[in-house]
């Protein structure tokens, strides 16, 4: 089946409820967010469709800081292999195309910067 690129807000949605329902799943990672987040997750994920609706369509509905609330999360290397592995795997199981691609490329720069920084602030 060919799959659609992602286009809309609803698109985004998708990805990002599908996304975390992995995360929250997973047990390396999935604590570490039900640790901080407990009972806040539809504002996260609202937060998060803002996020990427900015980054992805252009729709400037962000506005915040994305690394602080990472700095002392207790994560290394391993932590962001795993956020990463889920993040692509959720976006090819349901798009295909530059928007896809560009979401994959982000993710992947953005979790390079977290993962320097938050290394940074352990080595301190
Ligand atoms: C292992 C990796 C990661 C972990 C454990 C993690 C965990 C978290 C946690 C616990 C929060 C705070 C939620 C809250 O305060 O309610 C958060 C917020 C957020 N995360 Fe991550 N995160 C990871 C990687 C990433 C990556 C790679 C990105 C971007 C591509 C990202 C983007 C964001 C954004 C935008 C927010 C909201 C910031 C704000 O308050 O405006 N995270 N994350």
């Amino acid at each position: 089946m060919v799959k659609q690129d992602i286009q809309t807000l609803d698109d985004i949605k998708l990805l990002v409820d599908q996304f975390y329902s992995k995360v929250r799943d997973n047990d390396l990672i999935g604590p570490i967010f039900d640790g901080v987040i407990k009972d806040k997750w539809p504002e996260h994920l609202e937060k998060m469709y803002r996020f990427w609706e900015t980054i992805l369509l252009g729709n400037n509905t962000y506005s915040g800081r994305p690394f602080p609330p990472h700095a002392h999360l207790p994560v290394t290397q391993e932590h962001f292999d795993q956020w990463k592995a889920l993040f692509f795997m959720t976006v090819d199981e349901l798009y295909q195309g530059e928007v896809a691609d560009m979401a994959k490329w982000r993710a992947t720069k953005i979790a390079e910067v977290f993962q320097a920084k938050i290394s940074y602030f352990q080595n301190q």
